[in-house]
């Protein structure tokens, strides 16, 4: 059997050790190199990879082709620059990190294609908040009023989190156009949330918590809640290990974990 070599983007931080952990319980997938700009290059049994693992602290010095698939779990800042490089050197992008821009994935999208390599962006690995976000837009067609709740743990750089953001655009899609209080004042700056094409979306972040999701429809003298917690970031490698067995049969770069499932 071929091993598929394994580049990890963000190897020393909470997911990209995760991913090491998964990849490294993988028969026919092995690390061969990794990427994290202030870890240790002369430790790498301290990150839990082999000795023979190449680890980068540079972008620019990573070699072309340096492994079939590029992990991303990094940083929303350099999710772009990442991406871009792994599929200008010939590498299939398999995405965790939040925070691209619409235009973004879409320039990404064009580079594959121009590169004929495929890959996943996935803004959530988790099945129940994948579930979630496709419950969420189904709802959507019957509940218009609908508010979104997600809270992270306080270390959390981007708000609203990728997978908030996610659902609204998902339920945006099946949404009837809804007026909402034209009376309504803020008497504290920003306490009604963010807003994504008329859907609200509130950010919380405290010390103690890991992801966790709430959807909020509101009817006539009804309710509906979907709710969803990722207790461990244990939880998003099924979705992960998912798309490093199906990355290379992809002949496009898909983003959403449910449209490879
Ligand atoms: N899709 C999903 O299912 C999930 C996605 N995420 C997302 O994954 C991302 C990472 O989360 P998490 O692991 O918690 O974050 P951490 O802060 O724990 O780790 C971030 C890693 O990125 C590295 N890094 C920092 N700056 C850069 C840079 N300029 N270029 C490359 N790497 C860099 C850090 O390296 P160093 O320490 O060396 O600076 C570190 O290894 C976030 O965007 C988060 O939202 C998180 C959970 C699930
Ligand atoms: O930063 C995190 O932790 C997470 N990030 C992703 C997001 O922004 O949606 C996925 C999950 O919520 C955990």
């Amino acid at each position: 059997m071929l091993m598929t070599s394994v580049l990890i983007a963000g190897f020393a931080g909470a997911m990209g050790q995760k991913a090491v952990d998964l990849v490294n319980g993988m028969a026919d997938f092995q690390i061969v190199a990794a990427f994290s700009p202030q870890a240790d290059r002369n430790d790498p049994e301290r990150y839990n990879l082999n000795d023979d693992v190449q680890i980068f602290n540079d972008l620019a010095a990573i070699p072309d082709q340096a492994a079939d698939v590029w992990i991303d779990f990094t940083v929303p800042s350099a999710v772009y620059e990442n991406v871009k490089f792994a599929l200008n050197h010939g590498m299939r992008p398999v995405v965790g990190t939040t925070g691209l821009t619409d235009e973004q994935e879409a320039e990404l999208k064009a580079l594959a294609k121009a590169n004929h390599l495929g890959g996943l962006i996935a803004p959530n690995f988790g099945m129940s908040a994948v579930l979630l976000m496709k419950f969420a837009q189904e709802a959507a067609k019957y509940f218009p009023d609908v508010e979104v709740i997600e809270m992270h743990h306080a270390d959390k750089k981007d708000a609203p989190s990728g997978t908030a953001l996610s659902t609204a655009k998902m339920m945006a899609q099946n949404r009837q156009p809804h007026e909402s209080n034209p009376d309504e004042v803020e008497t504290l700056a920003n306490v009604r949330g963010g807003d994504y094409q008329g859907i609200r979306i509130h950010s919380v972040r405290l010390p103690g918590y890991i992801a966790h999701e709430q959807v909020l429809f509101g009817g006539t003298g009804e309710a509906l809640t979907i709710r969803q917690d990722s207790f461990d970031r244990g939880s998003f490698m099924s979705g992960v290990k998912v798309a490093l067995e199906k990355v290379a049969s992809l002949n496009e770069l898909v983003v959403g974990l449910e449209n490879i499932l």
